[in-house]
């Protein structure tokens, strides 16, 4: 744990919480683990499977495949156009599943209208799930058994735990329920680990005084996916302020925290630079734990 490289917001007072140490940090465990696993014969191999002509999306990928290169993955690559089908996505992933040097396997995210991404997610082996969102997957984080953990959740408590942020008995609040972030944030921040053991309250923006929750909050989660909807007036002072929903126009990124809100925080996650960066890294370590798991490497716990 390190708070060297926090910072703190101009004018402001708040401290802010960068996403990059802690990436740097996850993805140099991650390049230990794959170094130990090609010592002992074994290439980690994560998959991508990009569907049409989204420009974002292929950027994305590209930035995976030469991260996956870099760490010493091999990183087979399909891409189906735009006018592929619903069978063309599952035939992919079937084949993927049944081939025993992959050991894990992400589907870019959006797929083309006409596609349902959630069904194709279905037909994944769950233990090569790296993006930790298979039903199966979802069903071990509630039950706190080990797999792949979703991303974003999981960045958001490592990069607390970096920059020293202690959950254990504290208020959390998550302000958002949804299915990639809110719902499996809540889960594991509610574990008995040391880094988590929070006493988490998840309010979504349907509850009309849902900023009487996000209020109370020590640590207040945005994970709304609505730009800009957490301003100064819905922040207990001092709290810390996590900003983990995000929608995207194209690649650029429009966060539910408004930046105001470091007026009020006692610490922030920057606007840029924050929790994205930690979630590529947990993909990263779901990949290689994903191999570890495969070959029987020491036990993996989540
Ligand atoms: N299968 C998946 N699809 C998608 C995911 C995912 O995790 N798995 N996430 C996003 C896209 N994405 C990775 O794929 C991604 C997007 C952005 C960032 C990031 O770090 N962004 C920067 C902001 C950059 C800027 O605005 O200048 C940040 O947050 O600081 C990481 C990953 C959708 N699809």
């Amino acid at each position: 744990m390190s708070v060297s490289d926090s910072t703190t917001v101009a004018r402001s007072g708040a401290r802010l919480l960068p996403g990059a140490p802690v990436a740097r940090q996850i993805l140099a465990e991650v390049a230990d683990e794959v170094a130990a696993l090609r010592a002992s014969g074994v290439v980690p191999a994560l998959a991508t499977v990009l569907v049409g002509d989204d420009d974002a999306s292929a950027g994305y990928i590209r930035i995976k495949q030469r991260q996956a290169a870099e760490l010493g993955f091999a990183s087979p690559h399909v891409r189906l156009p735009a006018s592929a089908s619903q069978a063309d996505l599952c035939r992919v992933l079937a084949d993927f599943n049944a081939d025993a040097g992959v050991h894990a396997v992400l589907v870019q995210h959006p797929v083309p209208v006409g596609l349902d991404y959630d069904r194709a997610l279905q037909v994944l082996d769950p233990d090569k799930d790296v993006d930790g969102m298979h039903p199966v997957n979802m069903g071990r984080l509630a039950l706190g058994l080990p797999g792949p953990l979703p991303c974003t959740p999981a960045g958001i408590e490592a990069l607390l735990a970096y920059h020293g942020v202690p959950l254990s008995g504290r208020e959390v609040v998550v302000l958002g329920r949804g299915a990639t972030l809110g719902r499996p944030l809540a889960m594991l921040l509610a574990q008995k680990r040391p880094t988590a053991n929070a006493a988490v309250t998840v309010v979504h923006t349907g509850v009309a005084d849902w900023p009487r929750y996000t209020r109370r909050a020590e640590v207040l989660v945005a994970a709304a996916g609505v730009p800009g909807i957490v301003r100064p007036e819905h922040v207990r002072p001092g709290a810390v302020v996590v900003g983990g929903g995000v929608r995207y126009a194209g690649r650029r990124l429009l966060p539910d925290v408004d930046e105001s809100c470091a007026r009020v925080a006692g610490a922030i996650t920057p606007r840029v630079g924050g929790v994205g960066p930690t979630t590529v890294a947990m993909l990263f370590r779901n990949a290689v734990r994903a191999a570890r798991r495969a070959v029987g490497s020491a036990e993996v716990d989540q």
